[in-house]
C-alpha cells in the first residue's frame, strides 16, 4: 500500500509525519523502525502518526483536541512526548484549519499550541512531574540530585515531561565527549524505561546551552521536551530564571516554566518535502 508521508523538521530534530486519520495504517514497531533507517527507509529522529481522537463517550464533552499524535523512537519504540513534533503538527492543523490556536492530543495529555507573530509555533508542553516514580527511577530518591556519576559527568537533576529526562549540569559542554556518554546513560539501570540525557552549561540565567542524547534516537539536533527539562532543572537547581533562551546544536528554542506549573516551548518549524512511500517494501 502506498501512502503520502510529509518530511517535516524542528531545528533539524526531524520527523517522518503520515496521516492515519483517513483510515487506521496499523504500522508495526518493526515497520516503523524501517521507515525511520536513515540508510535503508526516509529516516527521521521520530516516526509520527497521525489518528483521529477517540470516539467520545456518550455524554461526554466533546473533545479538546484536534488530533491524536502517536510519537515513535527511530528504534520502534513509542515515545509518550516530543516537543519539536508537537511543533511541526501544529503547524500542519493550522494550515488545515486556518486557525492560530489548535490542540495536539498525546498519550502524556493535550498540548495547546499557537502561531506567534513572528511566525514561530509556541506548543504548552504541560506540566513537568518531579517524583521518583513519575520520571520514572528504579527507587525512590531526590530527583534533584541522582546518585549517578559517569566520566566527568555526576549528580544530574530529572523529571518527566511526559517522557524521562536525566539533566547534567557542566562547565564547559564544548569539551565534554558526550556522544561517548549517551548509550551508558541512557540505558543506566536507574532509568527502568531508559532515558533522555541531557548535557546543560548555564551561559547565564536566562540562557542555557544543552547537548540531548535522546532515548531510542541518540545524539540528535534539537530535543523540545529535553529543552523543557533542562530549564525545569535548572530553575530547580537555582541556576536559571522561569524564562530563558535555550541553545541546542541546531539552533535555539525560547522557553518559559510559567507560574502555573506548565511549560511553554516556541521555535521555527519547516517542511523539507513531500512524498509516497509503499509500505509493502519495508518489513511489517
Ligand atoms: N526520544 C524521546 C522522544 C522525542 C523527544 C524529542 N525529539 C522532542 O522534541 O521532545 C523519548 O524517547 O522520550
Amino acid at each position: 500500500m502506498q501512502i503520502p508521508f510529509r518530511k517535516m523538521h524542528g531545528l533539524g530534530n526531524d520527523f517522518v509525519v503520515v496521516d492515519g486519520r483517513p483510515w487506521p495504517l496499523g504500522l508495526s514497531p518493526a515497520r516503523i523502525a524501517a521507515l525511520a533507517d536513515r540508510h535503508r527507509g526516509i529516516g527521521c529522529d521520530q516516526f509520527i502518526t497521525l489518528e483521529p481522537l477517540a470516539a467520545d463517550a456518550p455524554g461526554e464533552a466533546p473533545a479538546e483536541a484536534d488530533v491524536f499524535m502517536r510519537i515513535h523512537n527511530p528504534d520502534g519504540s513509542e515515545a509518550g512526548a516530543c516537543g519539536n513534533a508537537t511543533r511541526c503538527v501544529a503547524s500542519l492543523l493550522m494550515a488545515e484549519t486556518g486557525r492560530d490556536h489548535v490542540t495536539v492530543r498525546t498519550v502524556s495529555g493535550d498540548l495547546p499550541c499557537e502561531r506567534l507573530p513572528d511566525g514561530t509555533v509556541r506548543a504548552n508542553m504541560g506540566h513537568p512531574r518531579f517524583g521518583w516514580d513519575e520520571v520514572p527511577l528504579a527507587e525512590a530518591m531526590d530527583t534533584a540530585h541522582l546518585p549517578l556519576a559517569l566520566g566527568a559527568v555526576s549528580d544530574p537533576a530529572a523529571c518527566s515531561m511526559g517522557n524521562p529526562h536525566a539533566t547534567f549540569f557542566v562547565e564547559d559542554l564544548d569539551r565534554l565527549d558526550w556522544r561517548a556518554l549517551g548509550p551508558q546513560l541512557e540505558r543506566h539501570p536507574l532509568f527502568p524505561d531508559r532515558a533522555n540525557i541531557g548535557f546543560a552549561q548555564v551561559l547565564a540565567p536566562d540562557h542555557l546551552r544543552v547537548a540531548i542524547w535522546e532515548r531510542g534516537a541518540g545524539p540528535t539536533l534539537a530535543c523540545g521536551s529535553g529543552a523543557c527539562a533542562t530549564l525545569v532543572n535548572a530553575h530547580r537547581r537555582g541556576l536559571a530564571t522561569r524564562r530563558a533562551r535555550v541553545e541546542l546544536p541546531g539552533g535555539a528554542l525560547e522557553l518559559e516554566w510559567r507560574l502555573d506549573g506548565s511549560v511553554l516551548m516556541a521555535g521555527p518549524v519547516a517542511t523539507a518535502f513531500t512524498g509516497q512511500v509503499e509500505l509493502d517494501h519495508f518489513a511489517a
